[in-house]
Parts: structure tokens; sequence; C-alpha cells
């Protein structure tokens, strides 16, 4: 089955300045990007709206958390309605920033997961191993125990199966996040495979073969073409490198 290439850009807490963020806006505008592509890129809460406004049409915006109730007490919290709302398409959730910074737990995460799945959002759910679980041959383990806790609060969902065109899968190890360190393209591969041999018995082959499973990193413009030839790779999740012009090289890294 063919899966659609699909490329995030994570600012995450990024950038400071709203003139910083118009020349991000204008690479972007101005970029020749491969139209097969799904780009989706993910600014601060505080620029969702003002960048849906400002960037080119065929680049969606996804918000980098959400809660999963609707409306009520929650301090500093954006609910899955505000981002239907506002026209906001995609959510990431489960970050392993997320889950280590602000004490996620696996079970959230598929609460959250579930809860913006039903008002119509698309997710980048992210999962993946420290070094330190990986040194201990944990990988698989570890992210399939992540990926579990969304698997089994979908079984009890309403549309259950039906939701997983709507979910992208970012594999990201923690230890390669932000520190330079890519992952090889063996381990990339044998990580993407686990993890959709693991959809395959959890959920459905069907499932596992349609389901974009993407890779992130420290992806940037020089090793992005070697991983986007691997079968198991649909895509890239990029954080520092989101930011950088070098972004259009990724967005176009098939067609290189
Ligand atoms: O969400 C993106 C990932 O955390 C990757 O970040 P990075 O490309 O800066 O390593």
């Amino acid at each position: 089955m063919t899966r659609q290439f699909f490329v995030g850009g994570n600012f995450k807490m990024n950038p400071i300045t709203r003139k910083d963020k118009l020349a991000l806006v204008k690479v972007l505008n101005d970029a020749e990007l491969d139209p097969a592509v799904e780009v989706v890129v993910s600014p601060p809460a505080l620029y969702l709206i003002p960048l849906a406004e400002s960037i080119r049409k065929d680049i969606k915006i996804a918000a980098q958390n959400c809660y999963f109730k609707d409306s009520g007490a929650f301090t500093g919290e954006i609910s899955p309605a505000q981002l239907v709302d506002a026209q906001i398409p995609y959510v990431i959730l489960g970050h392993s920033e997320r889950r280590t910074l602000f004490h996620e737990t696996s079970e959230e995460v598929a609460q959250k997961t579930s809860a913006a799945l039903a008002k119509g959002l698309s997710i980048i759910l992210c999962i993946g191993e420290t070094l330190h679980e990986r040194e201990a041959g944990e990988t698989g383990k570890v992210c399939q125990s992540q990926l579990k806790a969304v698997v089994d609060v979908l079984k009890k969902a309403i549309g259950g199966d039906s939701s997983y065109p709507k979910i992208v899968i970012a594999y990201e190890p923690v230890w390669a996040i932000g520190t330079g360190k890519v992952a090889t393209p063996q381990q990339a591969q044998e990580a993407h495979a686990d993890i959709r041999s693991f959809l395959s018995k959890a959920v459905s082959s069907a499932v596992a073969d349609s389901t974009r499973i993407i890779y992130g990193g420290s992806v940037n413009g020089g090793n992005c073409k070697e991983l986007s030839t691997l079968p198991d790779v649909d895509g890239f999740l990029v954080g520092g490198a989101s930011l950088k012009p070098e972004f259009v090289q990724i967005v176009n890294s098939k067609k290189q």
C-alpha cells in the first residue's frame, strides 16, 4: 500500500519573536514544496491562529498538546473542541518532552488521543525509548507499551479501528532528539518495522499497512535523503531543523 509521505515541523517553544516567525513563514510560503508530501507545522499555542492565517494553504497546522476535556477550570490547557473551533486540524500528543518534563503517562496520552479523535482532530502520536532503555535492549518493549495504551483505549472508543487513518505515529528515540545523534538507517528501519508488526498483531494488518510511521530525532538536510528511502519510514517529525530553511529540503527529500 502507498502511504503518503508526511513531514511535520515541531517548532517547540520557538521562535521567541514574531519577527523570526514571519521570516520562517516567508521561507515556507516562497518555497517549491513537493505536492505529494503532507506538510504540517506546529508552532507554540500563541501562534496557532496567526500562523494558520498567514501560511500557504497546502501546509497544515498542529497544536503541540491538548487536554482531554472540552472546557472548564483547567488553567493553561487547550481543549480539542477549541482546536476544532479554531480550524486547527492536527495535534501532537505524547512527545517525549511532555512525557519526561511534564510527567505525562501513556494512559494520559491515550486519553488525550481518544478525546482529540472524538472531536475530529488528527494526531501525531509520539513514542520512543531513552538511551538507557535502548542499551538494555528494551526499545521494542517500550514503544509497544506506549502504543498499547492508545490501542487499548481506542478498542473501547466510539469509532474503534476506524480512527487509525487519523493517527500518524512518530517514532522518536529520546537519545536522538536535539542531540545531533540521528538513528542509523538500520536502527530506524528496525524500530519502524517492529512498530508496524505490533500494529498488525494488536489491531489489524490493514491498519498496520496503512498507518504512517514517521521518524524524529536530529533529522536535517544532510541525513533526510537516506532515511526517506527506508521501506517503513513514511516521513519525519523535525524539531530544530524545522526552524531553518533546510526544512524545505527535508520536505522534498523524496524528490532530491
Ligand atoms: O518533535 C521533534 C523531535 O523532538 C525532534 O527534534 P530534533 O529534530 O530537534 O532532534
